[in-house]
């Protein structure tokens, strides 16, 4: 799938880059310009950018420009995501941008090794490809979706392998979001060391 991306990190399948607000977790609400690298092979049903998976539809697209695009924007701060943004070596794209004094964040679900320089990692482990342990322990966010009941408990086996500090996080599932936002205020209500986090992105009609 990700053959001719260069191991280097040099190169990486771009699918889109846009300037909006972080829409969910723990740094909700602020700007940041979003880098969004195709592949991914986790599977998620329910996931809302299946466009990303095929990575060789996404040109292969240098770091650096990259980088120069982020530097465009007011916001110092990316986002990179996917697709599985890990399935790369995320070592050079994240030095230029930490070179350049652009604060980075991750959105992964931890079922790749961790590679390159973060401010902040937002962990969203799956059922269908479990996550690593070397990205648990670095996590500063667990943002578990909740699809269905069982998610509650599955979100409780993956808090243990966090560390003390790092912030909890239930994301309803947004095909089921009338469904399970009450059951999720009721749970955060019961057990306040969990906190809910929504797309508000999604609300406000913005990327
Ligand atoms: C599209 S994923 C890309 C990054 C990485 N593959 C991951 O899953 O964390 C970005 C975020 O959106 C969440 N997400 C994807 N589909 C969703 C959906 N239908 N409802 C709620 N959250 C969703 C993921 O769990 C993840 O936190
Ligand atoms: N506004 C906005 N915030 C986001 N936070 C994580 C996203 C993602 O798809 O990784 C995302 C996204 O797609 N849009
Ligand atoms: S891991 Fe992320 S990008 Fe991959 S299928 Fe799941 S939600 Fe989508
Ligand atoms: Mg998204």
């Amino acid at each position: 799938m990700s053959n001719q991306v260069p191991e280097d990190g040099t190169f990486l399948p771009l699918m889109e880059e846009f300037y909006t607000i972080q829409g969910e977790g723990y740094h909700t609400g602020k700007a940041a310009y979003f880098i969004r690298l195709g592949g991914c092979d986790v599977g998620c049903h329910w996931c809302d950018v299946k466009e990303s998976w095929d990575a060789e539809l996404h040109p292969l697209t240098s770091a650096d420009v990259i980088v120069e695009h982020a530097l465009q924007h007011p916001a110092k701060t990316v986002v990179i995501t996917g697709g599985e943004p890990l399935l790369y070596n995320l070592t050079y794209l994240t030095q230029k941008l930490k070179e350049a004094g652009i604060k980075i964040f991750l959105e992964t679900s931890g079922a790749y090794p961790l590679t390159g320089y973060w401010d902040w990692i937002c962990l969203s482990p799956k059922k269908f490809k479990g996550p690593r342990e070397d990205v648990l322990s670095a996590a500063g966010e667990l943002k578990v979706i909740v699809f269905n009941k069982s998610d509650f408990q599955w979100a409780e086996d993956h808090a243990k392998f966090v560390n003390a500090n790092c912030k909890l996080y239930l994301q309803p599932e947004w095909s089921k979001a009338a469904e399970m936002t009450p059951l999720i205020i009721d749970y955060v209500k019961d057990n306040p060391r969990w906190e809910i986090s929504l797309q508000t992105h999604k609300y406000l009609n913005i990327p």
